[in-house]
């Protein structure tokens, strides 16, 4: 079987082919631009591939309400040109063949669960910490969408006592994207978090932050595994740091084997898809649509 897989973020795209074994066979990547031109090269690489079915893991926000007549579209981002746009709906005039769409974020976690680091849990939480913060769920063997789509980037978060940044949010000002996510540490520190030292106090403060979100995150779904994916976390000095935050934060509540210091390492992990999570994700979604 063929499954293409389109991981549309907000900076760039990825499509590539991959099978049922989650197995890439073929990528490619280019700038996200104005959504015509962006579509066309979508459409130009998928042309004569022959897959079966695509998956699509979207920056969003974006309509994933079957029963609406904006399925399928990006709905208020400020990205030039694709607020209000037809983004599925486009690809299915090109292609006959069933569709996976989520979010960017429900994708990697789906991956996760089918081959990667939660793969035989019914339950996981991905995290992405870049230039935003994307939360995706699964729990009880299933992507929850709700309302709208779980926004849990934007939860308010407590401040640190030693912080007086404001925060980036445009919306909130200081939740938990605007305190944590790669421009908020560019700012606060007037660095790049690539660019600072492992031990300056930035980690810190961003496991602060992190772990709140982390623990919040553990007592209101209970996921099995949580996992903190993004450029951010590329600072692999982060994951103590935040396993310890949580442990904090937790206080002994929550009295799950998991938590205990001698099995978070393996409870609050790395995606074990690494660069591939967010592709993986999308080829999952496209897989599942054929089923
Ligand atoms: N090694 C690193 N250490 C610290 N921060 C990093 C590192 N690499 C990237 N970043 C930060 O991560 C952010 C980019 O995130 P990422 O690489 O996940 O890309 P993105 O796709 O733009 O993010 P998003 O998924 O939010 O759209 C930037 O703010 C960058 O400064
Ligand atoms: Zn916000």
């Amino acid at each position: 079987m063929r499954i293409g897989a389109i991981e549309a973020g907000g900076t760039k795209i990825v499509c590539g082919i991959g099978n049922e074994q989650g197995i890439i066979e073929d990528r490619v990547s280019f700038p996200t631009e104005q959504p015509d031109k962006t579509i066309r090269k979508m459409v130009e690489y998928f042309q004569g591939k022959q897959v079966d079915a695509i998956g699509i893991g979207s920056f969003g926000p974006i309509n994933i309400d079957r029963s609406s007549p904006e399925y399928g579209y990006v709905t208020t981002t400020p990205k030039p040109g694709w607020s209000n746009y037809p983004f599925l709906p486009t690809l299915q005039r090109e292609f006959d063949i069933p569709f996976g769409w989520d979010t960017d974020v429900n994708a990697a976690a789906f991956g996760e669960a089918t081959w990667g680091a939660a793969r035989g849990l019914d339950s996981c939480l991905y995290y992405t910490i870049g230039t935003g913060i994307g939360v995706g769920v699964y729990a009880e063997g299933k992507l929850v969408h709700g309302l709208l789509h779980p926004e849990g980037g934007h939860i308010l978060t407590r401040r640190h006592p030693d912080d007086s940044y404001e925060g980036f949010c445009p919306y909130h000002g200081d939740c938990l994207e605007g305190m944590a996510a790669g421009p908020a540490i560019e700012r606060r520190w007037k660095a790049k978090g690539s660019e600072l030292p492992q031990d300056h106090p930035a980690w810190a403060m961003e496991a602060f932050y992190i772990g709140q979100a982390v623990a919040g995150s553990i007592l209101l779904l209970s996921p099995k595994k949580v996992i903190l994916g993004g450029g951010v976390m590329h600072q692999s000095q982060l994951f103590p740091m935040i396993r310890e935050e949580v442990r904090r934060n937790l206080n002994g509540y929550v009295s799950a084997e998991a938590i205990l210091e001698s099995a978070i390492d393996d409870y609050i992990v790395p995606p074990s898809l690494g660069d591939n999570a967010g592709l993986c994700g999308s080829l999952a979604l496209g897989l599942k649509a054929l089923q």
